[in-house]
């Protein structure tokens, strides 16, 4: 399959690195990255490895493949889409966490599937990347159901060796995901800790407190989430990746701006919408848009 990963940064890297065991893959991401996996290839390193050499390039505009794997932030979709509406894909499939997908289909005339990614990802140098954690891929029809598309695409991420399951019911899994997301973090960027810190303890209340005020406002969204299991997600997921520095800590270490917004800040604009309290993810919102005030990257 020829794929693009939109978006080489920590998991774009890893997705498309172990992707291109296999497939004839494109990174579009940014220098040095871009020059450095052009002039010596790709190193995977870590719970999952690989040394490959995928196309790289800086330049997203005009591109055709069979599918492109969206893994840029969450702030840089609008972007990313319009770029990728100046080329030609089957499909299209996010990555990205918060609920992203809408900003797509909205923009672009194809196929958008949902997708969630639980594997830890880093890049911890130009042209490496290191997998922290072999979490898994879940992906499918962005409203439910099933798509020979997402069928497609399940099966070539298999066959390049990912853990990849198809499913029926992405809206709740997408929310499951949120949920996951509200619990660690935010969490896990304030008090600089890598996700097992959250496995039990103080750290562990707080981010079991966001994950169910998320549940909370899933159901009122009519999604069929259940505390029960955001709550089994979330210590699977903490378990997973022991060892991984969450994307928004991996931010807070870079002094970057944060997907605060496209998670906790979701949660909470959305249970303001349902008259729903969320207290916790009000407090950790708070948190961090104070911390990217001070940092000048808000
Ligand atoms: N890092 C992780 O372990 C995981 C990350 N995620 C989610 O995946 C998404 C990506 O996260 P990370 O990989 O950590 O972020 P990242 O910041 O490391 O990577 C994003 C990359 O996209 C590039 N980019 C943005 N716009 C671009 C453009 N127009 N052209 C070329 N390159 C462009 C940036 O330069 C950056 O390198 C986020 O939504 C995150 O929440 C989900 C699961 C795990
Ligand atoms: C799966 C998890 C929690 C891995 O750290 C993640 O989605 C992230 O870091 O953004």
């Amino acid at each position: 399959m020829e794929i693009l990963v939109f978006g080489a940064g920590s998991l774009g890297s890893l997705v498309g690195g172990l992707l291109a065991r296999v497939h004839d893959v494109t990174l579009v991401g940014r220098d040095p990255h871009v020059s450095q996996v052009r002039a010596d290839g790709l190193s995977v390193t870590g719970a999952a490895a690989a040394r490959v050499a995928p196309d790289a390039t800086t330049d997203g505009e005009g591109r055709t493949a069979d599918l492109a794997v969206v893994t840029v932030k969450s702030f840089d979709t609008a972007a990313a889409a319009e770029t990728l509406a100046t080329g030609e894909f089957d499909a299209v499939l996010s990555l990205q966490n918060g609920l992203t997908e809408e900003t797509l289909a909205s923009r672009l005339d194809t196929t958008v599937l949902a997708g969630t990614a639980t594997y830890g990802a880093h890049l911890r140098e130009p042209g490496r990347v290191a997998c922290t954690g072999v979490g898994r891929v879940v992906l499918g029809a962005r409203t439910g159901g099933s798509d020979p598309a997402a069928e497609r695409v399940g099966k070539a991420f298999r066959d390049a060796g990912l853990r990849t399951l198809v499913a029926t019911d992405m809206p709740r899994r997408r929310w499951e995901k949120l949920a996951v997301n509200a619990g660690i973090n935010a969490v896990t960027a304030l008090a600089r800790v890598e996700n097992g810190s959250l496995a039990d303890g103080p750290a562990a209340e707080v981010a079991h407190r966001a994950a169910r005020e998320t549940v909370r406002v899933a159901r009122a969204e009519g999604v069929p989430l259940t505390y029960r299991g955001a709550r089994a997600a979330l210590v699977e997921v903490v378990s997973d990746t022991a060892e991984n520095r969450s994307s928004m800590l991996q931010d807070v270490d870079a002094g970057r701006r944060t997907e605060v917004e496209a998670i906790h800040g979701e949660v909470v604009e959305r249970a303001d919408r349902h008259g729903i309290d969320a207290p916790t993810n009000r407090t950790l919102a708070g948190l961090l848009r104070a911390w990217e005030a001070g940092r000048g990257v808000r």
